[in-house]
């Protein structure tokens, strides 16, 4: 039978005019990758509640996770996810990468520098589309 999709959550975080990317460990599947952080959907809670607890473990920020910002179905060769992408905004506190390789507050324009997971393409996508407009929804 086939399998269902993984849900994901992914937090585009916001603080001024620079958003947060950060780097898959090097024995993870997407071995140093970049993607939005995040992690899978547990029993029992919402994507929202997913996505700040993730970015607490992952990088000991706290986080105000607002709309969804897009919605991706990807299939890799050995899973499918659907990844749900938010908007958030960066609470204050310093992040760690506390389980992440590494992470960067980048600008929009430096987004093509990096290299990232193959389900976040068409989100980079949208993001160098709406360029500094992603500053202002739904702050
Ligand atoms: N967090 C995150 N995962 C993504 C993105 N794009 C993408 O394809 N993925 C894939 C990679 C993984 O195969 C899958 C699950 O994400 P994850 O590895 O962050 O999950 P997690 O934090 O719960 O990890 P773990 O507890 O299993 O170690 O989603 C993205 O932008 N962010
Ligand atoms: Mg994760």
């Amino acid at each position: 039978m086939q399998q269902q999709p993984l849900i994901v959550t992914a937090a585009l975080i916001r603080k001024e005019n620079k958003i947060l990317i950060a780097q898959r460990y090097v024995k993870t599947d997407h071995s140093l990758k970049w993607e939005f952080p995040g992690g899978k959907l547990e029993s029992g809670e919402t994507p929202e509640e997913c996505l700040a607890r993730e970015i607490k473990e992952e990088l000991n920020l706290k986080i105000e996770v607002k709309d969804i910002f897009k919605v991706v179905y990807h299939e890799y060769p050995e899973k499918k996810i659907l990844l749900l992408c938010y908007l958030c905004n960066d609470l204050g506190g310093q992040a760690e990468a506390l389980d992440c390789n590494d992470f960067r507050w980048i600008n929009i324009d430096a987004l093509n520098q990096f290299d990232f997971v193959e389900a976040d393409v068409p989100i980079v996508q949208k993001i160098k589309r709406l360029e500094l407009e992603i500053f202002e929804i739904d702050r």
